[in-house]
């Protein structure tokens, strides 16, 4: 499609009456990405030839699949002809923002930087559970909601039904729900004008004392610290000193600019715009999240409003399967950290694990991006323990301890445990909502109401441990659902439960990276599994092992692996020395990926897959 701005936009400096700032709000797979890439080529800031999908996600994994993990900020020209004709240039700053669960504090930044949202809900499903999530956020911002259907174009889309139950949800007519195909690109150039029309433009006051909020601090290999700002008050250019608020840290400014999309060196920055600041750092922390930017020789008083940080959820700990790759694997995690504020990492030792580290996420997905980072990345195999979340444990003798590793669980007489409750909804056809309402009460979830989101479906609101969420419950709800249901969750509070933790032994030896902390009422149902995962994995030793499950002293299963002699020469009958030679040594091998339990000995895959599952069993299949 052609660009239909004929005019070149100033690359900076633009009266703020004439910039739109907005984000895109969505639930995950709704076609956020594919419609800003629409609006990147309707604006003509990428050219068809350079045209590639999902331009603005830069990581591979981001492309691959298929998710947005990092906001982005691009600058777009637009032009709009009032009735007399007269064509107005404005500057369209659109923040692309992830939209799974995991992310959620990335959407709250963007927001902030903005004073309109693109509600865009995909025509063939309708409003989903991030949606409404994602939703209220803006509006909580105060931001102008410009409501979208997308992907009109499907067979399956169903506007009319869906743009009813969008003007139900915000309150507006119908007929102002706007109809588009991000693919095909039909209904975006008309959506840029509306939001151009119906977006205010920022407010600030260009003579007082700079103030920029950040909202984005990225590690770039070469550059450093890559700072995206929006200007709130003042002005900022390039060689002038700035200073961040919170750390009272003073730094050059090399270089300001814009994202359009690549990154273009500017005069200066003023009032609404949305940038990006290099100053030489070359740590992310010194250039928070949310912390405010000022100017260094006429530094303001007031900072703005900062986010809240982000909170690791689920902890996880991180093992090389080669010992000697562990000064690799801290390495990687330093340098991953100065794009990810959110990760968070301490050295631990396991007894079967070696050396390793647990690190906080901010949720299941997250640890998996940067599972699969540190292994494409950095070249590294690793074992990653089954996730916990956090728990306090108050104790007689110790008071309260946080427990992050089922191994720190403290001995002795223990008075009570809490654990971390999310509010959960689920919006689910109503068809489903039984077997819905069993899942949940199945994972300890106490139902707080519901309601009929349009004719035909319904949102159920729960509060539910976390630590019930964070593993299978997705896949649960989608199965049982047919893939129709989403989920949404916020954190509320702590709640003591009736939880335990489960030992795994091996010949009587606790195997610290199978320890759990469960609920009473599953332990036996945790140990059985275990147990007989561990049957099936480890191979038969010169010796019977026993394989227990254990709440403190009391064995709550066992199984057992049947003693065996592996003569690897049984077969070389004969006097060839050499290929005897060659079978022990080839053993040998085999044997430096084993893990010596006690006697015992665990090959390394045995470890993998009892923590993550894969083994077929009559009994994991539900
Ligand atoms: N038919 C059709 N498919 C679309 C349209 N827009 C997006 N899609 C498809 O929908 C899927 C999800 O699109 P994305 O743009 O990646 O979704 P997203 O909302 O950005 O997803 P996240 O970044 O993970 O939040 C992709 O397979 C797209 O090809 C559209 O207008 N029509």
């Amino acid at each position: 499609m052609s660009p239909r701005a004929s005019y070149t936009l100033e690359p900076a400096l633009t009266d703020p009456a004439f910039i739109r700032n907005f984000c895109i709000i969505a639930h995950i797979d709704h076609g956020k990405s594919t419609l800003a890439d629409r609006m990147l080529s309707v604006t003509g800031v990428v050219s068809d030839r350079d045209m590639r999908a999902q331009y603005l996600d830069r990581m591979d994994i981001e492309r691959e699949r298929g998710i947005t993990i990092k906001s982005q900020a691009v600058r777009m020209p637009w032009a709009l002809t009032d009735e007399s004709g007269f064509e107005q240039a404005y500057a369209l700053n659109m923040i692309d923002t992830p939209g799974h669960v995991d992310f959620t504090y990335e959407v709250s930044r963007s927001l902030a930087a903005c004073e309109g949202a693109i509600l865009l809900v995909d025509a063939a499903q309708g409003i989903e559970a991030q949606t409404l999530a994602n939703l209220y956020l803006a509006m909580e911002n105060d931001l102008t909601i410009i409501p979208v259907l997308n992907k009109i174009d499907l067979p399956a889309a169903d506007p009319d039904k869906y743009a009813e139950e969008i003007a139900g949800l915000i309150g507006c007519d119908p007929l102002t729900v706007l109809r588009v195909s991000g693919k095909t690109g039909v209904g975006v150039p008309e959506l840029l004008d509306e939001a151009t029309r119906l977006i205010p433009a920022p407010v600030g006051d260009p003579s007082a004392p700079a103030r920029a909020m950040i909202f984005d601090s990225v590690y770039d290999a070469y550059r450093g610290v890559i700072t995206y700002v929006r200007m709130i008050d003042g002005s900022m250019a390039p060689r002038e000193k700035v200073m961040m608020m919170s750390t009272k840290s003073a730094h050059e400014l090399l270089e300001i600019g814009v994202s359009s999309p690549e990154p273009t060196a500017t005069k200066g920055l003023g009032v609404g715009e949305v940038g990006y600041l290099i100053t030489g750092v070359k740590d992310v922390r010194l250039s928070k999240v949310g912390d405010t930017v000022t100017n260094f020789a006429k530094p303001s008083t007031q900072p703005l409003k900062g986010y809240s940080e982000p909170k690791p959820m689920v902890f996880s700990g991180l093992y090389p399967i080669d010992g000697s790759d562990y000064p690799v694997l801290r390495e990687a995690l330093d340098k991953l950290k100065l794009s990810d504020a959110a990760l968070v990492y301490e050295p631990e030792t396991s007894v079967a694990l070696g050396f390793g580290f647990r690190c906080g996420f901010l949720g299941l997905l997250h640890l998996e991006i940067v599972r699969e980072r540190l292994e494409r990345e950095f070249n590294l195999d690793m074992i990653a323990t089954a996730p916990s979340v956090i728990y306090e444990v108050m104790s007689d003798d110790k008071g309260v301890t946080t427990v992050t590793n089922p191994s720190e669980f403290p001995v002795g007489k223990i008075t009570s445990v809490t654990e971390p409750m999310v509010k959960a909804s689920i919006l689910t056809p109503k068809d489903f909502v039984g077997t819905v309402m069993e899942l949940c009460q199945s994972r300890r979830g106490t139902m707080q109401g519901m309601e009929y989101v349009g004719t035909d479906r319904v949102e159920l609101h729960y509060t539910m441990p976390l630590g019930e969420i964070v593993f299978d419950f997705f896949d649960h709800l989608k199965s049982r659902t047919q893939g129709y249901a989403s989920l949404d969750y916020e954190p509320s509070g702590n709640q003591t439960a009736d939880l335990v933790k489960v030992d795994i032994l091996l010949q009587g030896e606790a195997v610290d990276a199978f320890s759990a902390i469960v609920h009473r009422d599953k332990a036996y149902a945790y140990g059985v599994l275990m147990t007989e995962r561990l049957k099936n994995l480890i191979p038969r030793q010169q010796f019977e092992v026993p394989i227990q499950a254990a709440i403190g002293a009391r064995i709550i299963a066992r199984e057992s692996i049947r003693a065996l002699r592996k003569d690897v020469l049984a077969k070389c009958y004969g006097g060839d020395i050499s290929r005897k030679r060659k079978l022990l040594e080839k053993q040998k091998e085999g044997k430096k990926r084993m893990k010596m339990v006690g006697r015992v000995e665990v090959p390394q895959a045995a470890f993998i897959a009892a923590l993550s599952g894969e083994v077929e069993s009559g009994k994991e299949k539900k």
